[in-house]
């Protein structure tokens, strides 16, 4: 595990766009496709609109980029609260991803049908291949949750499914969410994470007891990719 520490979110925000820029260059060198699931939530706006403006944007090979989603709110994608309208507002409206390389969790589907047309879309990718996604993003709640793997809920020790649709309880919403077995698939697992109201799960998910149930993002664990944690000083007070 590598443990990225930054005085700011912001310099958080730069420094990683900074490294998945130059992963991105040296996977292309290798291959001629490079794949990667966006989280939802509130910290990457800033860690998308750099990415979407100089010196990055004219840096990646956009045409080569596979976009997929860690997880959807089963709300419409105008809503504000759409996680595909968050990265499209702050990056993919501003680069050039062909529009058959994204690959949204509809909404405009029952979330079964959508998680269902997920999965499907994932082992046409990713059935012949070691790895799955070359980076996968990820934010943490400060319940210790990640992508939608909520303390608590069954999704959280799913193996057999890589995409599962299921109404959560505390947010009175369905969500669509991709599962820990195939993120920890992927070559690298990056978690963005800031804030001092995250510094108690923080510590819990990385130096408490193993409580997957209670702190969901202790089950994130590529198997033989790398995982890192960028986090700012304020969530990683507690460490
Ligand atoms: O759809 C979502 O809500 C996200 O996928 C979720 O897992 C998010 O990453 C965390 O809740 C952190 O969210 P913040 O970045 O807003 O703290």
């Amino acid at each position: 595990m590598f443990l990225h520490k930054f005085q700011s979110a912001d310099a958080l925000s730069n420094a990683a766009a900074a490294w998945i820029t130059d992963y991105i260059a040296d996977t292309l060198k290798k291959q001629d496709r490079f794949t990667i699931a966006l989280s939802g939530g509130s910290t990457p706006y800033k860690l998308h609109t750099i990415l979407a403006a100089s010196p990055y944007k004219e840096k990646i090979d956009w045409s080569k980029l596979h976009i997929f989603w860690g997880d959807e709110r089963a709300v419409p994608f105008e809503d504000s609260r759409n996680n595909a309208k968050m990265a499209y507002d702050t990056l993919l409206d501003h680069v050039s991803v062909p529009a058959d390389q994204i690959h949204v969790m509809r909404t405009d589907i029952s979330p079964e049908e959508s998680a269902i047309e997920y999965e499907t879309i994932l082992h046409r990718y990713f059935d012949n291949t070691e790895t799955s996604f070359d980076l996968v993003l990820l934010g943490m709640g400060d319940d210790g949750h990640t992508l939608s793997l909520f303390p608590g809920t069954p999704v959280v020790h799913e193996i057999e499914k890589w995409c599962v649709a299921f109404f959560l309880e505390a947010q009175d919403m369905f969500r669509i969410t991709i599962t820990k077995s195939i993120t920890n698939k992927a070559a690298k697992v990056a978690f963005l994470t800031t804030g001092a109201n995250k510094a108690n799960a923080l510590k819990e998910v990385l130096q408490g007891a193993y409580n997957p149930n209670m702190y969901p993002s202790q089950e994130i664990k590529p198997v033989v990719g790398e995982l890192h944690w960028f986090v700012d000083e304020a969530a990683a007070a507690q460490l």
